[in-house]
């Protein structure tokens, strides 16, 4: 891993969106790199953040599948709109042709926030489909990094003669669907490791105790984040401590599957996560625990699965194989350096509270990680930091590495 320091500068002339109470500062590292030159008009944009919105209806639920949504428009109207569900369902180009209607999609533009598809999968390629329904020009948001697209479905719409536009508003869409990204080109869900802390750094009090360090707009928004993933994960020390929910507490919204990752199986036979169905529960374990504990769970509807061995990785190893583009890190300290050290972890999203308990054995965030000099320390990249209640929310990113898995 890299180590270049990342040195934060607030300086008043960064990006800065008091509307939503929002700041903004990027790291030295992201602020070096040239502002990118807009694609596509502002009418382009505005039907591009539209696909976004509607792509979004599906948050967490189109796995291993991307979120994409289309817009089509006619003579400065929409006239056809579409999102993709979920895998296995036709894409979002199909739903937008289907409500423009027969021939309504003759000489059109379509916005599509991914690149059309141009194989067959588990549905026909959707670049066949836009030449036959006639369309004149196609405006992208990015290039679809699976291999089996990359630039395939844009080419094939060119050599139809059909003008195509790519990049508008890519940021975003990038943002919207990195998991799925970093799922096709590291063959591993996204890890992204969430906590609260307190100022001087402190998960819990020295008892244990941690409802809540942050206040009710920040776990609000762990709720929104949590709705996004797959899965989440914890350890079995954070079951027996915080005997958690990890649902997202709104009806609608999709839940993640809760995934404990313990080795023996000594968990609290009463435990939230066995006795509420809001959300399928997994428990990941080793080859031979606890049998009857594992009885237990199957008769509580909860599923078991034994790996030869319960390492981060191969778990995120196991998760990737069943689909999923994101998983959320809500464990402990010592999962989470574990985590971090097997480059399970490529995101970090630190909730401070203006909160101290003091103390010096009070549980901390992250475990030990071995360094012992602060050359060693782990700088984060792309870093925003943000007020969220009265709470500060800090992101950023792991350099990644080259494809090393
Ligand atoms: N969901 C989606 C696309 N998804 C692309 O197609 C792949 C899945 O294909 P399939 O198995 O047929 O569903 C997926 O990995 C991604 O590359 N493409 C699009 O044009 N529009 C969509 O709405
Ligand atoms: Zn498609």
């Amino acid at each position: 891993m890299d180590n270049s320091p990342v040195v934060a500068q607030a300086d008043a002339s960064l990006p800065n969106d008091t509307q939503e109470n929002i700041r903004i500062v990027e790291s030295a590292v992201g602020s070096n790199s040239p502002p990118k030159e807009k694609i596509g008009s502002d009418f382009d944009s505005r039907m591009m953040l539209r696909c976004l919105e509607l792509a979004r209806r599906a948050l967490g639920r189109t796995s291993p599948n991307p979120l994409v949504g289309a817009v089509i428009v006619k003579d400065g109207e929409i006239v056809g709109e579409g999102f993709h569900p979920r895998a296995g369902e036709p894409h979002a180009e199909v739903f937008a042709l289907r409500a423009a209607g027969v021939g309504g999609a003759r000489g059109a533009t379509i916005y599509v926030s991914l690149e059309p598809c141009n194989h067959y999968g588990r549905t026909p390629p959707c670049s066949e489909g836009l030449i036959e329904a006639g369309v004149a020009k196609v405006v992208v948001g990015m290039v679809d990094p699976n291999p089996l697209v990359a630039g395939g479905g844009i080419a094939r719409l060119r050599a139809a003669g059909i003008e195509v536009l790519v990049g508008v508003e890519e940021e975003a869409c990038h943002q919207l669907n990195e998991g799925f990204v970093h799922r096709i080109l590291y063959k591993r869900p996204l890890g992204i490791l969430k906590y609260a802390m307190t100022l001087d750094g402190k998960i819990a009090t020295t008892s244990g105790h941690s409802a809540w360090v942050t206040s009710q707009e920040a776990r609000s928004e762990v709720h929104q984040l949590r709705a996004a993933c797959d899965a989440i994960i914890v350890g079995g020390n954070t079951v027996r401590q915080d005997n958690p929910y990890l649902t997202t507490r709104q009806v609608e919204a999709h839940n993640p599957l809760r995934v404990v990752m313990s080795r023996r199986l000594n968990l609290p036979a009463s435990a939230h996560l066995w006795q509420t169905a809001d959300a399928p529960t997994l428990v990941l374990t080793q080859k031979g625990a606890n049998p009857d504990f594992q009885e237990l769970l199957l008769k509580q509807g909860v599923e078991v699965v034994e790996l030869t061995s319960l390492t981060p990785d191969k778990a995120m190893a196991y998760l990737y194989e069943r689909g999923f583009c994101s998983v959320l890190w809500e464990c402990g300290g010592t999962l989470a350096a574990s985590a971090i050290a097997q480059g399970a972890v490529q995101k970090v999203l630190a909730f401070i509270a203006p909160k101290i308990i003091g103390g010096s054995i009070a549980p901390t965030p992250v475990g030990d990680l071995g360094f012992t000099t602060m050359t060693e320390a782990l700088s984060l990249e792309r870093v925003r930091w943000r007020v969220v209640g009265s709470d500060c929310l800090v992101e950023g990113y792991f350099p990644e590495k080259p494809n090393s898995q």
